[in-house]
């Protein structure tokens, strides 16, 4: 299957004959990215996706050394669950991320204690507007339906998440087509960022990502970018 391009813009595809070779290089990757950050300005930060997709690669990560102490984390978006459920995007990272030399990066989740997603988004702002800013990479993967981060297609507020005007860094948002309601960084927030990288894998995605622009799915807005410059990680399941 040829790699998908978009009409105005062509984003860099990196594609490796198996998941593992891609985890390893993308674990490298963004290694090199935190230290040329951190000796540039101190600090480093990520925000990364959860899902199945990047478990291994935070385990490939987990193990790079570099200086973890002045690595920030986050995440790009949370399911509103507490953080010891299954479902728990903080909860990937902590078992899979935060081990071995990464173990003392700083992690600054967005589930807040607020029953509701809506109430703890003043409190997950503050959380991401105190972290080193231009994050060093945005790591996002995509669900099958086209969605990214929790940009679902049928969110009442997918609007005020894709608003490139808009001054929120996270928002609140009901996905409507998948489980619990979600905190996710917004469409200004990702592209505060020295890269992004879509990490993806199978078939089935490279061909959603295709038709995104097409169909007007969530990625769109990534894929239609030129700055910062937006690369897609792609292997065979
Ligand atoms: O719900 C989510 O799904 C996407 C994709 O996950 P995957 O399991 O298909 O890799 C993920 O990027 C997002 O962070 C997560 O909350």
């Amino acid at each position: 299957m040829s790699e998908p391009t978009t009409s105005d813009s062509k984003p860099c595809w990196r594609s490796f004959d198996s998941s593992a070779e891609l985890d390893a290089a993308l674990a490298a990757h963004l290694a090199g990215a935190l230290r040329a950050d951190i000796a540039r300005r101190g600090a480093g930060s990520l925000a990364l996706s959860g899902g199945n997709t990047p478990q291994a690669m935070f385990r490939a990560l987990s193990r790079e050394q570099l200086p973890w102490t002045e690595v920030a984390l986050t995440l790009v978006d949370e399911r509103w669950v507490d953080s010891g459920h299954a479902d728990s995007n903080e909860r990937l990272l902590r078992d899979n991320l935060l081990q071995n030399a990464a173990a003392t990066a700083r992690l600054a989740g967005l589930k807040t204690p607020h029953p509701r997603a809506t109430e703890g988004e003043g409190e997950a702002n503050a959380r991401v507007a105190a972290l080193p800013r231009p994050f060093t990479a945005v790591v996002l993967g995509m669900g099958g339906d086209g969605h990214t981060a929790s940009w679902f297609p049928q969110a009442a507020n997918l609007h005020r998440l894709l608003d490139s005007r808009g001054t929120d860094l996270v928002a609140a948002t009901e996905p409507v087509t998948a489980p619990h309601a979600r905190m996710t960084l917004t469409l200004p927030a990702v592209l505060a960022s020295g890269e992004i990288i879509v990490h993806i894998t199978g078939d089935e995605k490279k061909a959603v990502l295709g038709e995104a622009i097409a169909r007007g799915y969530p990625i769109a807005a990534i894929l239609q970018q030129t700055q910062p410059p937006v690369s897609i990680w792609w292997a065979p399941q």
